[in-house]
């Protein structure tokens, strides 16, 4: 279904934004199996689309079709059944999801998808949970969910929970997805951590976050294990320095110009996906989850 005839049909449209990591760190493996992480969380504006229809059945439903996908898999119906029992016994919803991000790329999509159904259902649904509430919720379907309701640019720590907000200049990408993706699971687990890492301090970090400077811990693992995106990284990174984001497979590069960036994504290696993209301040639906809407 189109986008007019799911409004027609009385849906709400919301939006789900991408993320990078503009640099990761693994500080340590800690005893339930996660990892440490010190990142700096930056929106950008490629977006999934969440559709919306509530009613009166206590259902809660996807009416679009993702072959990957199993519905009772899909995050964004987990975040529903999640919100349900702070809502009434007959709110229901049916969820319609137009996907854009690239799926296990690191750009976080899923996440979004998640932390967005959260914030449209608390207020469609009148939960009145707050945002502290909301992320508390959201970190049981994944370490970056709650980064998705704090809804700005954020340093972040623990395992991706600890927020503190970050401003970061304005800045165009060039995103590169390549056919091939990787599971985040299987990319922290094949880490050879020989040593913890010392925990960088916020305080001055801001000055360092030039492109030449910045790593992420995950990158050297996916490159090593998986040729084909090996390759695709070597061709973005003759441009400026390619990065990774989050556990992959996509990387990025800073532009000077929209139009730069266009140029290299249309000479861009068969069988990948590229987007031109802007880093945002803030999640376009910050102010509905703040109440304020
Ligand atoms: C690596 C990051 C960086 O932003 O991004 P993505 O590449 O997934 O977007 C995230 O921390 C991922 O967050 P998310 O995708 O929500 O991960 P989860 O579903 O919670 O975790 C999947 C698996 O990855 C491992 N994991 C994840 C996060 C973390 N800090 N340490 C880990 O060891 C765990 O084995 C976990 O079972
Ligand atoms: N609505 C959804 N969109 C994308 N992926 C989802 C969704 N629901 C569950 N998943 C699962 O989460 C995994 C990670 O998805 P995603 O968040 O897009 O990537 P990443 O964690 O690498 O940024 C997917 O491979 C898929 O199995």
């Amino acid at each position: 279904m189109q986008a007019n005839e799911l409004k027609e049909n009385g849906y709400q449209e919301f939006l789900a934004p991408a993320k990078l990591n503009l640099f990761l760190h693994v500080i340590n493996k800690r005893l339930d199996g996660y990892h440490n992480i010190q990142t700096v969380f930056q929106l950008i504006d490629l977006y999934d689309n969440l559709f919306i229809k509530t009613n009166e059945s206590g259902l809660i439903r996807r009416t679009s079709h993702h072959a990957n996908i199993q519905e009772s898999d899909d995050l964004t119906i987990k975040a529903a059944h999640l919100l349900k029992p702070f809502a009434n016994k007959q709110s229901g919803a049916d969820i319609f999801i137009k996907k854009t991000i690239p799926m296990g790329g690191g750009l976080g999509g899923g996440s979004s998808d998640a932390a967005t159904a959260l914030i449209a259902l608390n207020a469609l649904w009148d939960c009145q949970l707050t945002q502290q509430e909301l992320q508390e919720l959201a970190l049981k379907l994944g370490a970056d969910v709650p980064f998705f309701i704090f809804g700005q640019n954020a340093w972040a720590e623990g395992i991706g929970e600890k927020l503190t907000p970050f401003q970061t200049k304005p800045q165009d990408y060039l995103v590169i997805a390549p056919r091939e993706t990787v599971s985040t699971r299987e990319v922290f687990e094949s880490l050879e951590l020989t040593k913890d890492r010392i925990p960088l301090k916020i305080a001055g970090f801001s000055n360092e976050l030039d492109p030449k400077n910045l790593v992420n811990d995950l990158e050297k693992g996916v490159l090593k294990e998986f040729k084909g995106i090996a390759l695709v990284f070597d061709w973005l990174n003759q441009f400026s320095h390619a990065k990774m984001t989050g556990s992959g497979s996509c990387f990025f590069i800073s532009l000077s110009s929209v139009d730069e960036g266009k140029k290299i994504a249309e000479k861009r290696p068969e069988h990948t996906l590229g987007f031109v993209v802007k880093g945002l301040n803030n999640h376009p639906h910050f102010n509905l989850m703040l109440g304020t809407e």
